[in-house]
């Protein structure tokens, strides 16, 4: 069996470590790399420790020299980081698949035009739970279409720099879809004040921030005398860590391209 080669981009974050774990425990996949910034603690230091099982990998700041090394590198870090490992990414041929949130529409574009380059599945939430409720939403919004308001209520733990979440964000993009509008311009990011009555043209957004929340997404449908609500929960990471190695296996057959995980998943 040929097995992927992966590198872990911020190795020792919430997301790294569990990636580090999912890795060390797949038969297909094999952590050749786990980068950290140069002034980490961590570096130096076997990354498999992060988990509780050493694995001979050691944390290195020097990204190019690893990516020399790998098939795919997952990265979730944040967008100034994760463009500086594209471009790194980009000169080595190196296949990436991004799971970083908050990118500005530049970052995006970015992305983008690597991806004329190198393989790059970018995905606001690689959990197959969440990205069949992506397809839920358009069923949903398609069958509801102008009847029914619609607000996306999203909560995190206290740790998260990014509102709304760039899973919101999609779900918002879905559902402004279906309907034929367009996000940007009926997004309504919280409420203050005296706003007046709702424009039923409008997406609202709700953000929580507390404890350690993992990931709540509620989509509420409100209309005249009923409610529609779709939820997801995260109960755990792991479910982004699998999904990504789904993702890295799936880069390893194509040579470039701008992937999510709707493709990865056979969704489209
Ligand atoms: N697509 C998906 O399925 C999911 C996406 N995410 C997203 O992934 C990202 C990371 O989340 P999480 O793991 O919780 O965050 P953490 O803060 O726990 O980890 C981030 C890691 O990235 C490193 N890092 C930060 N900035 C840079 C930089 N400029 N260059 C290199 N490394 C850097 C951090 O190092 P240091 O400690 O030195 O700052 C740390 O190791 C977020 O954008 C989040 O929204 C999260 C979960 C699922
Ligand atoms: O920061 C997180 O934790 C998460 N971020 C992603 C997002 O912004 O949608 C995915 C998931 O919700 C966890």
């Amino acid at each position: 069996m040929n097995q992927v080669r992966i590198a872990i981009a911020g190795a020792s974050g919430r997301m790294g470590r569990m990636l580090i774990e999912a890795t060390l425990k797949a038969d297909d996949a094999v952590l050749v790399a786990a980068f950290e910034r140069p002034e980490s603690t961590f570096i130096g230091k076997d990354a498999g420790d992060l988990v509780g099982s050493s694995c001979g990998v050691t944390i290195t700041s020097d990204v190019a020299e690893g990516l020399a090394k790998a098939d795919c590198l997952i990265d979730f870090t944040r967008p100034e980081g994760t463009l500086q490992h594209l471009a790194l990414a980009r000169a080595a041929g190196c296949g990436m698949v991004i799971g970083t949130t908050g990118f500005s529409a530049e970052g995006k574009a970015e992305i983008a035009a690597a991806a004329r380059d190198i393989p790059v599945v970018f995905a606001p939430n690689m959990a197959v739970g969440v990205n069949a409720v992506f397809k839920l939403l358009d069923v949903a919004a398609r069958i509801l279409n102008e009847d029914y308001d619609v607000e996306i209520i999203e909560a995190h733990h206290r740790l998260k720099v990014d509102a709304p979440s760039g899973t919101a964000l999609r779900m918002g993009e879905v559902v402004a879809g279906a309907l034929g509008r367009d996000l940007e311009s009926c997004a309504i990011y919280g409420r203050e004040g005296v706003t007046g009555e709702r424009d039923g043209q409008t997406i609202g957004f709700a953000t929580v921030r507390g404890g350690d929340i993992v990931g709540d997404h509620t989509v509420l449908f409100a209309g005249i005398g009923e409610r529609i609500e779709i939820t997801h929960k995260s109960g755990s990471r792991m479910p982004y860590a699998s999904g990504s190695l789904r993702a890295a296996r799936f880069l390893a057959a194509h040579k470039a391209g701008l992937f999510d995980m709707q493709d990865v998943l056979g969704l489209k």
